[in-house]
């Protein structure tokens, strides 16, 4: 169980609204199939801590598309523990649509979070950070949506232990896409234990010459 002290600090004035969010998982989440039954007893770690760990590489008053959202993560967490953060959740299947703009209707998250249903390949509009989590190999990601993310963006993959592993195996297609990919170890707090995502940035960026 994850202490009281230790959300106070990741969510600050949201902790009561995350904890809503939460119970929601917990209870419709799990009833309308969008989390297995196994996953109630480890929302907090597994989902939500894990989701807002990415927090540190978004830079301040960001755009941030979730791509593949599902039942909101990571957008709903990072949406609440980051104020200042406007945040797309794009999905592309209806009933999980449904249940995410409920739910951002009910936390009272409308005038920062918006719910889109598509696919990551066919959205037109772009944004300072793509986020991910749990939807496709970097590879097959990286294709769906390189080009939501600005020229000074980036996309953010949660991989945990794979992320390694995925770049090695996406070296051909961010060459292609003229693309670099990093691997970094965050945490939602000091006390926590880190996980690891893969950024993506465009070459173009990386050898910018400084001014
Ligand atoms: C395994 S779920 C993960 C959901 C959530 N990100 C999480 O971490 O729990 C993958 C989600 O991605 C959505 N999805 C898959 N391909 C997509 C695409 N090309 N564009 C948008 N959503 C997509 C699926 O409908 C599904 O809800």
């Amino acid at each position: 169980m994850v202490e009281q002290a230790v959300l106070e600090e990741v969510f600050g004035d949201g902790l009561e609204v995350i904890t809503r969010y939460v119970d929601i998982l917990a209870n419709r989440g799990i009833d309308w199939g969008l989390l297995g039954p196994r996953e109630a007893d480890r929302l907090w770690d597994r989902h939500v801590l894990n989701s807002v760990a990415v927090a540190s590489l978004i830079p301040a008053e960001a755009s941030v598309v979730d791509v593949g959202s599902g039942a909101g993560l990571p957008g709903i967490p990072l949406a609440i523990a980051r104020p200042d953060l406007s945040v797309v959740l794009l999905e592309s299947l209806l009933r999980r649509v449904t249940f995410l703009a409920e739910v951002v209707a009910e936390l009272g998250l409308g005038d920062r979070v918006r719910v889109v249903r598509g696919r990551a390949e066919e959205c037109t509009e772009r944004f300072d950070v793509v986020t991910a989590r749990a939807v496709a190999p970097l590879g097959r990601l990286v294709g769906w949506a390189d080009h939501l993310f600005l020229p000074s963006g980036q996309l953010l993959a949660l991989k945990g232990s794979s992320a390694d592993k995925e770049v090695a195996e996406a070296q051909a297609v961010l060459r292609k896409r003229r693309l670099v990919a990093d691997v970094q170890a965050v945490r939602a707090a000091a006390s926590l234990e880190e996980t690891f995502v893969v950024r993506v940035r465009s070459v173009s960026r990386e050898t910018r010459p400084v001014r």
